[in-house]
């Protein structure tokens, strides 16, 4: 079976952080940049306290004397030792720099992942504010800052700092709003993660590399303006900084010229390694992102064009004019059907779901659905493409779409009204007692992590195991699911299995918890035909196996023939007939049941007897 073919082992792979140093290690101009700045970084840590004097002693005897093996690279115009004050200075201009950057930073950063997760009033406040800071001549207030606050090198740092966060506040939100519709950020809400948790995770990590690059090439230029306004005597003199040592020798240039060289050399050789090493980061993490991507391309593609076979071969058009009245028609229930399952575990009445549109008017695409789920049972949701089944199964999950609400109706959850319950809530029923299976399993796993771990937190988030636990269960999972080599897979990053593991691996997930309910949403739409076939037969096992219940959405009368207890037929909104699946096939009574039946029956081959289709379970 192609689909489950293991892929080759990644085996104990270093962190990513320990991989991308060693991939700029191995390039000459990432290791030389990266090898100066850890000197720099050493010095500007130690080097106060290996200064041979004190940087601030003054000797008259001194003043601008050349080096010697007193004064390493001379003395100023003060007659201070140039190589002690370097030292110091080194320490002060970067931490000075790094003041910049944390405040660029952390307003910035913060900011951004607000606004571009949340949107709202927050999202228009910070935009704003964003173009007033980048509106604003830097220099200007940076010199009004100096008239107002005195010369405190930290202070014009800080202040450039937050002049510079409106570089970060876009980068992270233009990344957080990409980001925010991905499946897998649902698929984290659905298995239970706190909004502080996705962001931690699954959106930090995409705004990291973006991050680190971006403060390479910020810290250069905090040096670089530091040192300018040093240059221009607007510092604090008592300070040593390159800045001021730059501007102390600019006076002397004529005579002691190598007074300048030192500062300069350091200023310069600091910012162009800064630079350097950030075009190194940047080449290196695209590379890797455009590997990622075409990997997932690659079987996204593979799995995709057979979708679109069965997708044709599953999916029936019919006429709106077939859609008569509101009230669905229900079938009793056999007593084959009402033996397996017992009471209600959800419960949705006259649910409708619409969409804001412009100018304040909104449009409703689902029209007032009842559907009743029972324990135990496995109910299908079926109907052709747009008539409302995924609405349906998001607006249970309290996971619609941006603009997106439910505009009537309840939906209830053991007695519990979902619709009403606060974020939170929802949050903590959603990831232990309802389970989702989406319909594109690549598109929800998070490309920056292993499945391992994909797994895992959920497990130490809803059920509070510990790491070693997690982890073991996670295993068992995989391999009760029929992964083949459950460690190699759990090691693995998406990119690296195959569309039917990767299903194999969300369902995995979605009963890890042991739900009550499982929403599974055309789990089968992205796969091979033959890997359709072993999905539905691990879903049923499992169902059969846990006792759980299982909502299905299909366009699929097979599938629905093949798993299903009873069935809701939808048009265009609305629930046209509901009922056990026996029945439905045996008198159907609505005309687009009746349409969607007889397609079957004429495009395909005729059907065995139902009940003789099931290769196992007890229906
Ligand atoms: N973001 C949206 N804004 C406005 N309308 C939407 C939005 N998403 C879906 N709809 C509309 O809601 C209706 C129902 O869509 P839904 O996705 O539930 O269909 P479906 O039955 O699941 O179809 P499929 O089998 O193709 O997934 C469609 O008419 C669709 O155009």
């Amino acid at each position: 079976m192609t689909a489950i073919t293991p892929k080759p082992f990644v085996g104990a792979a270093p962190s990513g952080r320990t991989r991308l140093i060693r991939r700029i290690i191995k390039r000459p101009i990432g290791a030389l940049s990266l090898g100066f700045l850890i000197v720099v970084a050493l010095i500007a840590v130690f080097g106060p306290l290996l200064a041979p004097q004190d940087p601030n002693l003054a000797s008259l005897q001194k003043i601008l004397a050349p080096p010697s093996a007193d004064n390493l690279l001379g003395a100023d115009s003060a007659g201070r030792d140039v190589f002690s004050r370097l030292l110091a200075a080194t320490q002060i201009s970067i931490a000075a720099a790094l003041v910049a950057l944390v405040v660029a930073i952390v307003i910035g950063v913060i900011a951004g992942l607000i606004a571009g997760y949340y949107k709202g009033w927050f999202d228009s406040v910070a935009s704003w504010f964003t173009a007033l800071i980048m509106a604003l001549p830097g220099i200007v207030i940076l010199l009004a800052a100096r008239a107002v606050l005195g010369p405190s090198v930290w202070l014009a740092m800080a202040i450039f700092g937050i002049l510079l966060s409106p570089a970060y506040f876009r980068l992270v939100y233009a990344a957080v709003s990409a980001v925010r519709s991905e499946l897998y950020v649902d698929a984290a809400r659905v298995s239970g993660l706190s909004d502080m948790r996705i962001i931690g995770r699954h959106i930090l990590s995409v705004v990291r590399a973006p991050i680190i690059i971006q403060s390479a090439i910020v810290a250069g230029i905090a040096i670089a303006i530091q040192s300018g306004l040093e240059f221009l005597g607007l510092g604090d003199l008592s300070v040593p900084t390159w800045g001021s040592m730059l501007s102390d020798g600019f006076t002397n240039i004529y005579k002691a010229p190598l007074l300048m060289a030192w500062p300069s050399l350091a200023i310069a050789l600091t910012c162009i390694a800064l630079t350097l090493l950030a075009n190194v980061m940047r080449d290196e993490l695209e590379r890797t992102v455009v590997v990622r991507r075409k990997r997932k391309r690659a079987v996204a593609t593979a799995t995709g064009s057979i979708a679109a076979v069965t997708e044709s071969i599953g999916a029936v058009g019919f006429d709106d004019d077939l859609i008569v009245g509101v009230d669905p028609i229900r079938h009793e229930d056999d007593a084959h059907a009402s033996s397996r399952v017992g009471d209600e575990v959800l419960r949705v009445r006259d649910l409708r779901v619409a969409y804001d549109k412009e100018g304040g008017k909104s449009i409703e695409v689902v029209h007032g659905v009842d559907l009743d789920i029972r324990r135990g049972e496995v109910h299908g949701l079926i109907g052709e493409s747009g008539s409302g089944k995924t609405q349906t199964a998001f607006a249970v999950l309290g996971l619609l779409p941006r603009g997106g609400h439910v505009s009537g109706g309840s939906v209830e959850y053991e007695g519990t009204r979902l619709d009403e319950l606060g974020e939170r809530k929802y949050t903590a029923i959603r990831g232990r007692r309802i389970g989702y299976i989406p319909q594109e399993p690549m598109s929800n796993l998070d490309p920056a992590f292993t499945i391992g771990s994909q797994l895992v937190e959920p497990l130490r988030v809803s059920l509070g195991l510990s790491k070693k636990d997690a982890r073991e269960k996670a295993l068992a999972l995989l391999e009760r699911v029929g992964i083949p080599d459950p460690k190699r897979t759990f090691a693995a990053y998406p990119h690296e299995i195959s569309g039917g593991m990767a299903q194999r691996v969300l369902i995995a997930g979605a009963v890890s918890t042991d739900p009550d309910l499982i929403i599974a949403d055309e789990p089968t739409t992205a796969l091979d035909v033959t890997v359709q076939a072993e999905v539905l037969d691990l879903l049923r096992d499992l169902q059969n196996e846990r006792g759980m219940a299982l909502l299905l959405v299909t366009h699929n009368f097979g599938v629905v023939a093949d798993l299903c207890d009873r069935v809701s037929v939808m048009q265009s909104g609305l629930i046209v007939e509901t009922g056990p699946v026996r029945s439905i096939f045996q008198h159907a009574e609505h005309p687009y049941t009746k349409s969607l039946l007889g397609a079957i029956l004429d495009e395909g081959p005729a059907r065995p007897p139902l009940g003789t289709t099931r290769t196992g379970g007890n229906r």
